[in-house]
């Protein structure tokens, strides 16, 4: 995986890149659906290929592994094959669902033990094995196994789960420079940044994943509660020791208005089930501000979703007849709004993108993010 720097914002620390994995490029800032069990929910594809025009998609592993399952991935030739999605794939390695789903779950210095969400089974996860989990699943970038911080959260945790999780670095490292590529083609491994709220913490953390010298590098622990304010100034600190030359991918991340800020400060990747999740529930992004479908006063809009946005599925589908499906609980509901919701996410950072390369990003960033915070 190569990383070349293409243009960077006079008026902020906002760049513009490109990220070459084996599954093709990445223009860069990029916002990643998230495709949890091998499908962005209630996306086909081509949807998301051509409408969309995404260029990348996440999976979970720890979803992966438990359902389909390794031994179905494997023979189907990777996660690739498995979704007919030909394009680049990033997974991460399941230390978030695990915290996040799982009901009980016990961490120790050898990996994290837990019950699965859908049988109750015992598993435990290593940094060993999510590393061999992710070569089998096939993805272009994989994350390593790491401990997402709850906030709030201790000093001394939050210090103790951050050496434990650069030691689970060096332990990824190792096993993963250590194996191959199960289906001939390069993975890349990304180490992740952690150390909470806390700024001699954080400080520690970043040098530390600088210092391992990988093709990118993710800031974690953020978007997990804390003042949007506080999630900037973490950022903004980290963003200065991460090298520049590298991609910086800050996980989890977010609103329209969080991911405009973000790219302000230097981040080039971004991931949220947000644009999907929401949509299932009528929450719509548009190029005018934020609509609640289900609201009343849609019920004899006839106007298109959004027609400045552009794209069949924002353009044929009016707001009443969207409003119809949701309070109607049709299955089309949530294909229509999470199609909308995804191509305006792309939309935003291509603007972004080019904002950046013409030198007004600034300037424009504040408007907008004035703008997309409209309640309609
Ligand atoms: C939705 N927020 C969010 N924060 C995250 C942090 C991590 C992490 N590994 O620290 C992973 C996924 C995350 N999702």
């Amino acid at each position: 995986m190569t990383f070349e720097l293409q243009a960077q914002d006079p008026g902020s620390n906002a760049r513009a890149g490109k990220v070459t994995t084996a599954h093709g490029v990445i223009e860069t800032p990029i916002f990643m659906p998230v495709g949890t069990a091998a499908t962005v929910k209630a996306v086909h594809q081509r949807e998301l290929k051509e409408d969309i025009q995404a260029q990348i998609i996440l999976g979970n592993t720890y979803h992966l592994y438990l359902r389909p399952g390794l031994d179905i991935l494997e023979k189907a030739g990777g996660l690739h094959k498995f979704n007919g999605w030909d394009k680049p794939i990033l997974t991460d390695s399941g230390g978030y669902q695990v915290f996040s789903l799982s009901g009980t779950r016990k961490i120790i210095e050898e990996g994290v033990k837990f019950k699965s969400h859908i049988d109750g089974s015992t598993h435990l996860f290593t940094p060993e094995n999510v590393m061999d989990t992710q070569r089998t699943i096939g993805a272009d970038i994989i994350m390593a196994f790491d401990e997402c911080t709850p906030y709030p959260c201790e000093y001394d945790y939050a210090k103790n789960s951050m050496h434990r999780t650069h030691r689970w670095l060096k332990r990824c490292c190792e096993r993963f420079d250590s194996t191959e590529g199960k289906y001939g083609f390069d993975q890349t491994l990304f180490p992740i940044v952690q150390g909470s709220t806390f700024r001699d913490l954080r400080t520690q953390s970043a040098e530390y994943i600088a210092s391992m010298n990988r093709e990118g590098n993710a800031i974690g622990g953020l978007s997990v509660g804390e003042p949007a304010e506080m999630m900037y100034e973490m950022t903004d600190l980290v963003c200065s020791i991460l090298p520049k030359d590298k991609p910086r991918y800050l996980m989890g991340v977010g609103t329209p208005a969080n991911i405009l800020e973000n790219i302000a400060l230097g981040v080039d990747m971004f991931d949220c089930v947000l644009p999907t999740r929401n949509a299932r529930n009528g929450m719509l992004f548009t190029t005018q501000g934020i609509i609640n479908i289900r609201n009343q006063r849609w019920k004899d809009d006839f106007s298109p979703i959004d027609a400045e946005l552009g794209g069949y599925t924002s353009t044929f589908y009016s707001k009443a007849y969207l409003r119809h499906l949701i309070h109607a609980q049709e299955y089309l509901a949530g294909m229509i709004a999470s199609v909308h919701n995804l191509t305006f996410y792309l939309w935003l950072v291509k603007q972004a993108r080019e904002q950046i390369k013409a030198g007004t990003f600034a300037a424009w960033k504040n408007v907008m993010v004035e703008k997309l915070m409209t309640r309609l």
